[in-house]
């Protein structure tokens, strides 16, 4: 098996961008495959829907798809807009010839705007299609056609119809609730034998969702494509789209139903992977005489859930005013809060924190080692108490159950944010020590006091209540009067390196806080690597319980 599968989209087009084979092709490429396309119709459409098709002769898709596969090895295809039954029976006959070993059929039917992108008497004829698929990809509408039955108003109608469907074929169902009007939208693989792995992600309030379903298939033939099991390969292609659903109005595309950024997810890590220094060498004057030296907010500083200690800190929580909003406004904690954050990035993110707060505890002690006063020794070395109190918590709680997050060691992220706190606790002048320390303090209860009470069947509900404890609220205000106080006394070139230091730690924590969203599940792959042949039939009962508690 390659590393990047060979996958091959088999539909219409759209202009636009946004649907069809751009969308797959897309897709394809952000589930980290090798896309190749051949058109059956093409479509003069764009976010308002379909002007006109254009079908070429039938001839022509034989030798697009011959051309292809007499050269390449396709570890997977998908099949989206096939339009006509001529064009159903051309696939089908050379899928029956190729017999690739994931099929993904998205039977595409009505385009989102209501256009009709499957002649009516060619709906049989998919329906009988659907039955070489390796898995297919209904919406609720489609799913009616494929069973026979009247359009499910439930998700558990779904369920029963795709469950009876399934177990008739042999062949599994995605059922997707992107259609009902839920408050969770839930992907649900179902097997023949009747197994269920549901991946559920909250609804996005948005109009971006023209090729959501094409999206959702290519990157799952994808996943499945380069071997990873039905839950891993699910799991990634719903988390990576809701993602590119969040962000596609960003991308200001058409005035109609616009597109999902299928590239958001690469934006990112390509933006997080540059070399460029966090901050800009005039960030910050070489001596600060004042606070006003530190220069006026840049951005609006949001409202401090702990408010200052006074004139120095005020101007420190202006000039990271850009990273607590960009902290308070990262997909990490906005899944975090809303309960769609899976719970291996959950898992990932406490177990780094375990490793953190160890190191964070013995920066703390130094600043207690290096402290002038009886009272800031005692504020330092309870912090430090407190952080490895803490840490020996999370052991005691959550990762007991959980011996593979009780393993793991640093990331990058983490080494690199302890081993700045280390040595500049230790190394540089006190001050500078004290501001570097002060960001884990204070952003988190910034991210606590802009949390929603939450429901007590909240998946973090018990962890999210520690970021509002109020004994924690009383050791930062404890910090931020140690910070004040120590740059009140320094000279203005060490406020000058304390200030650097504050800021490039409240990166360290926008960092920290996402870095569980670049994780690759390949940990999860490897330990339950794909059947050969009819995947959904293969998943045994042990199988599905094992994958609840697998690691990335
Ligand atoms: N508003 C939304 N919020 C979150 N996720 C969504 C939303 N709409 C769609 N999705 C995601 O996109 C997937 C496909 O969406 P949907 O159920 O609408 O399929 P579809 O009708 O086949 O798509 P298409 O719009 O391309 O025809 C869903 O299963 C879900 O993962
Ligand atoms: C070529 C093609 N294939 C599929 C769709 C469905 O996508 P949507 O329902 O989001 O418009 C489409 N509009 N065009």
């Amino acid at each position: 098996m390659p590393s990047v599968p060979r996958v091959l989209s088999i539909a219409g087009t759209d202009p636009s961008g946004g649907a069809g084979t751009a969308a797959d092709l897309k897709s394809i490429t952000a589930a980290g495959g090798y896309g190749m396309s051949v058109v059956t119709t093409l479509v003069a459409q764009n976010t308002h829907g379909v002007r006109d098709l254009h079908v070429p002769p039938t001839d022509f898709l034989t030798q697009q798809l011959q051309t292809v596969s007499d050269d390449v090895t396709l570890d997977a295809v998908k099949t989206g807009m096939l339009g006509t039954a001529e064009i159903i029976a051309t696939v089908g006959d050379w899928l029956d010839t190729i017999q690739p070993k994931i099929i993904v059929v998205d039977p595409v039917m009505i385009a989102t705007s209501g256009d009709r992108l499957l002649q009516p008497e060619a709906e049989q004829a998919m329906v009988a299609f659907c039955r070489r698929a390796t898995v297919v990809t209904p919406n609720i509408d489609e799913l009616a056609v494929l069973t026979g039955q009247p359009c499910a108003a439930t998700e558990d109608e779904a369920l029963e119809q795709a469950a009876r469907w399934s177990a008739e074929t042999g062949v599994a169902v995605i059922v997707k609730t992107g259609h009902l009007d839920t408050l969770t939208v839930t992907n649900t693989w179902l097997s023949p034998d009747g197994i269920r792995i549901a991946v559920p992600s909250t609804r996005v309030d948005t109009t971006s969702t023209h090729g959501t379903g094409c999206s959702l298939s290519s990157a799952l033939a994808t996943r499945l494509g380069r071997g990873d099991t039905p839950e891993a390969a699910l799991t990634w292609a719903t988390g990576w789209l809701h993602e590119a659903i969040l962000h596609g109005a960003a991308l200001q595309v058409g005035s109609g139903h616009g597109p999902v950024d299928h590239a958001h997810r690469s934006r990112r890590l390509q933006a997080a992977g540059t070399a460029n220094p966090w901050l800009r060498p005039d960030a910050v004057p070489r001596a600060l005489e004042t606070p006003q030296d530190l220069g006026a907010p840049r951005v609006p500083t949001p409202a401090a859930a702990v408010p200052p200690a006074g004139p120095w800190t005020t101007a420190l929580w202006e000039a990271g005013a850009e990273t607590t909003s960009a902290i308070d406004a990262s997909d990490f904690v906005q899944a975090l809060v809303d309960g769609s954050l899976s719970e291996a990035d959950f898992t990932f993110y406490l177990a780094q924190d375990a490793l953190y707060l160890n190191r964070y505890a013995r920066s703390l002690a130094a600043l207690a080692v290096r402290s002038s006063s009886t009272e800031s020794q005692q504020f330092w070395s309870q912090a430090s108490t407190g952080a490895i109190t803490e840490e020996a918590d999370l052991h005691r709680t959550w990762m007991a159950t959980r011996p593979e997050a009780a393993r793991t060691t640093a990331s990058p992220v983490t080494s690199a944010y302890t081993d700045f706190l280390l040595a500049t606790t230790l190394g540089e002048d006190r001050a500078v020590g004290a501001a570097a320390v002060l960001p884990c303090f204070w952003l988190y209860a910034q991210v606590g006091g802009g949390i929603p009470d939450v429901p007590a069947d909240h998946p973090y509900a018990a962890w999210l209540d520690t970021y509002r404890d109020p004994g924690f609220v009383t050791a930062v205000q404890g910090a931020l009067d140690q910070v004040e106080h120590e740059l009140a006394g320094a000279s203005p070139a060490v406020r000058a390196a304390a200030a650097r230091a504050y800021l490039t730690a409240c990166r360290h924590e926008l960092e920290f806080f996402e870095q569980a969203l670049r994780l690759e599940p390949e940990v999860a792959a490897s330990r339950h690597q794909a059947p050969d042949v009819a995947l959904a039939p293969a998943l045994s009962t042990d199988a599905t319980a094992d994958f609840a508690g697998a690691a990335r």
